[in-house]
């Protein structure tokens, strides 16, 4: 590929950080690759460090400059060059310690729709992979399967869900152990009643194990607050339909951060960036991609429509439709895979929304009047499925068999024991509920209502013989409508034992 022109969804470049395109050419006369950003290498690598084999970049991967967004930007200087190091250093630690996520032949299929018999193929025959330090974009139409393909790589499947296919951690069979992996909703499900540091702050010590001393679990949960730009609404409650607190794109914020407490080696996002403007969209998922690079963790986040910023910030993208891979690779090579096979994303239009555009068969019948004249979607479709399986998908089964052989087992994070998480658990729970006005003050009312009606049941019941057994039955009573009424609570309570 020429180094020059810019692609032309690129921004403009900024002094610190020049832009690269795939394959062009860098200072040291290596080419760039996204896709291997693990990587550091080529004239620092030489310099400085080789990346082990095993690991990205490791022999042959040497080749590659790492030169993703984020990435290193040319510095001068000894301080520079200091600074590169511990980065290359920082990165080379984080994949050896990183989860290799890999699916393969991946096909799900849930009851048909509508009471009709048989069943419906909601994923079909899907392989790729997703590698620490990386973030990883599922892209495609709303409901094509972003969330059941999150889904069943974190093993959440609905139970009327069937899977085929396998999937792979560090190349082996295994159940994703506590605190490997986290995964953001797209529901909120937050308590309303409090505020972003006690939800934040409970969390961690739900989820941190009981021998970080308690400064240190309110020093991280204040720092992943920060993190998310959320600082200013620190003393907010959250708030919900009732009452009016923080806004959604906030509470996603709180979301994300409650989940990254705890450093999972792989975190699962469902629409992050939904409900933010476009640049608390760029700040979360910038900050995310960051946490990736430094901690080695291993991101997959399901995006409807990034803004080009944020689309730059990917490092592999997975655009699926209607259940089917249309293209898997680096986020940075898709446009030139849709100009490859005819598709070429018009000037200045963001690529995310070209590829949309192009694979979403929903709207195409109220189209048909428009006078702009466009390939119909199932062909588009059907073309870049064909070019991606005789083309990209070797390469995705190739790198995919490399991840494989990493093979090492993870290790679970310490928790919080039992004993702790009761105590967090009721302690939170005392505290909703005594905010909770309506559900409190309900609850009096109804207690003052049965104290007064049992009072005057069993008015002036006097002392004799027959008032032994109308207090014991009264005893009786009372105690079967406390046990009662706090049972009403328990699921919930159980819910959230599970949920920590
Ligand atoms: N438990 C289920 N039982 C039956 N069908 C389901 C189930 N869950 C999802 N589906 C169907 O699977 C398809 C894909 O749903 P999914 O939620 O994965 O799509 P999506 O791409 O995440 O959509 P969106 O972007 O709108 O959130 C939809 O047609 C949906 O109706």
């Amino acid at each position: 590929m020429a180094a020059s022109p810019l692609p032309r969804w690129a921004p403009t470049p900024s002094p610190t950080r020049p832009l690269r395109t795939p394959g062009t050419p860098t200072a040291g006369g290596a080419t760039t690759s996204p896709w291997r950003s693990c990587v550091p290498s080529i004239t620092f690598s030489s310099i400085f460090f080789r990346a082990p084999r095993g690991l990205p970049g490791g022999s042959h991967d040497v080749d590659h400059q790492y030169s993703h967004h984020g990435g290193i930007a040319p510095l001068d200087g000894v301080e520079a060059v200091q600074r590169r190091q511990d980065e290359i250093m920082t990165t080379a630690t984080a994949c050896s310690r990183g989860v290799f996520l890999t699916w393969d032949d991946l096909s799900v299929t849930a009851p048909a729709a509508g009471g009709r018999k048989g069943r419906a193929v909601i994923l079909d025959g899907l392989s790729g992979h997703a590698r620490p330090g990386e973030v990883l974009a599922l892209m495609g139409p709303s409901g094509c399967g972003k969330t059941t393909l999150l889904d069943a790589l974190a093993g959440r499947l609905s139970p009327n869900m069937k899977m085929r296919g396998d999937i792979l951690i560090n190349g082996l069979r295994e159940k994703l152990a506590f605190g490997t992996s986290a995964y953001v909703t797209q529901e909120n499900m937050l308590m309303a009643t409090l505020t972003v540091t006690e939800a934040v702050g409970y969390s961690a010590q739900l989820q941190l194990p009981d021998s970080m001393p308690v400064a240190e679990k309110r020093a991280r949960a204040d720092r992943a607050i920060k993190q998310m730009g959320l600082a200013a609404v620190a003393d907010v409650r959250i708030g919900g339909r009732v009452c009016k607190g923080i806004s959604g794109g906030q509470r996603k914020r709180v979301s994300i951060c409650v989940e990254l407490l705890a450093s999972p080696a792989l975190l699962f996002l469902d629409e992050p960036t939904s409900g933010l403007d476009s640049a608390a969209s760029y700040h979360v998922m910038s900050r995310i991609a960051g946490l990736a690079r430094r901690d080695g963790m291993t991101v997959v986040a399901a995006v409807h429509q990034p803004s080009t910023e944020v689309f730059e910030l990917f490092h592999g993208l997975c655009l699926l439709a209607s259940g089917r891979t249309v293209y898997f690779g680096p986020a940075s090579d898709a446009i030139d895979f849709f100009d490859a096979n005819g598709f070429p994303c018009p000037l200045r239009r963001n690529p995310s929304d070209h590829f949309l555009r192009m694979i979403n068969k929903d709207f195409e019948e109220s189209e048909e009047g428009s006078t702009i004249v466009s390939p119909r979607a199932a062909e588009v479709i059907q073309t870049l499925m064909g070019s991606f399986i005789s083309r990209g998908s070797l390469r995705t089964e190739k790198e995919a068999r490399a991840t494989i052989k990493k093979g090492t087992s993870l290790i679970p994070q310490r928790q919080a024991t039992f004993l702790t998480k009761t105590f967090v658990l009721t302690k939170r729970s005392i505290v909703n509920m005594h905010r909770d006005t309506g559900y409190y003050w309900l609850r009096f009312v109804i207690y003052i209502a049965i104290c007064l009606s049992i009072g005057t049941i069993f008015f002036n019941i006097g002392s004799n013989f027959a008032s032994i057994q109308a207090r014991a039955s009264m005893l009786m009573f009372t105690s079967t409508l406390l046990t009662m009424m706090a049972i009403g609570g328990f699921p919930s309570f159980v819910e959230d034992m599970k949920g920590q």
